[in-house]
């Protein structure tokens, strides 16, 4: 068997296009759905990563502001910010890049962030709707894995989902969200014992540790679908990701690659938020 590649970056397109129709309607009803980015420092990575966002706004005709703060500011300063975007009716979105210099608590800012405004859904009233089935916005990463999984034809009702990584970014709301399509969920993380054990059971494996090349061909199953979520660099340079992708291709029914996998899903369901976010300003 040869994994089918679940190609993101396809999926990623057609879902903008879909996109882009509702951004030209709410143009026409006089709003312009408005996403404002907080990048505090110079990591590197974080640059390109907003720098991306921004260049999709643009792409399909939405509104964008990248407000770049010092890593020296302080965190009063940047509640500050947050508060000034919360009464911005030109945003319909406020986004803060993660992560946040050592000496500011994430949790605070995140907390800070208008609830309504939280596109990322990393706000707990959103993480708690999200649990309670509630009317949430759900966290990019893992909304894009549902829809890269559903573009797929995956089926996940009854299926054995296997999640390794237990942050509050992917690993926690994708079980959620893969509970919701009543898939049986299993985490793994740094403490589990005989990784490997667990993973071979999985019908769906995602992957979301940050350890390079972490799951190889003795980690799974026959006719797997792997999700990798890895955003790692090797010695040198090179994106990789949690999975070996070559180790892992004869065994597994379908695969995502690094990069071209969910990383441009988790731009294209931030567009999604943030248009949601104006459609309900717009039908208050
Ligand atoms: N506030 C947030 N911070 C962070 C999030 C987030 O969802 N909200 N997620 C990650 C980083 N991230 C978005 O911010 C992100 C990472 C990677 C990609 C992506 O498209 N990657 C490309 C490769 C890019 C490259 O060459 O470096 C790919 O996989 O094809 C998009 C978004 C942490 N912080």
């Amino acid at each position: 068997m040869t994994a089918a590649i679940i190609d993101g970056k396809k999926i990623s397109e057609e879902i903008r296009s879909s996109i882009k129709k509702r951004v030209d309607l709410l143009k026409e009803n006089g709003v312009t759905p408005g996403l404002a980015v907080v990048l505090v420092g110079d990591n590197q990575a974080s640059k390109t990563y907003v720098s991306m966002k921004q260049k999709a706004c643009e792409k399909i005709g939405m509104h964008s502001v990248l407000i770049t703060l010092d890593s020296g500011l302080t965190q009063e300063e940047l509640l500050e910010k947050v508060d000034e975007l919360n009464h911005d009716s030109s945003i319909h979105g406020i986004l803060v890049q993660l992560p946040l210099p050592s000496h500011i608590d994430e949790l605070t800012v995140i907390e800070a962030i208008n609830p309504s405004k939280d596109v990322d859904g990393f706000h707990p009233i959103n993480a708690g709707r999200l649990m309670t089935g509630g009317d949430a916005f759900v966290p990019c990463t893992p909304y894009g894995i549902i829809e890269m999984l559903k573009h797929q034809d995956v089926e996940l009702s009854g299926k054995h989902a296997v999640i390794v990584g237990r942050s509050n970014i992917v690993g926690k709301p994708m079980g959620q969200l893969l509970l919701k399509e009543h898939a049986t969920v299993t985490y793994c993380h740094s403490r589990t014992k005989d990784l490997a054990y667990h993973t071979r059971q999985a019908d769906i494996l995602i992957a979301a540790v940050g350890v390079i090349k972490l799951i190889t061909a003795d980690h799974i199953k026959e006719g797997v679908v792997i999700i990798d979520v890895g955003m790692n660099r090797d010695e040198n340079g090179k994106l990789c990701g949690d999975v070996d992708f070559e180790d892992c291709l004869q065994k597994a029914a379908a695969i995502t690659p690094v990069p071209g996998g969910v990383g441009p899903m988790t731009i294209t369901m931030l567009l999604a938020n943030t248009v949601q976010s104006a459609e309900r300003f717009l039908s208050k």
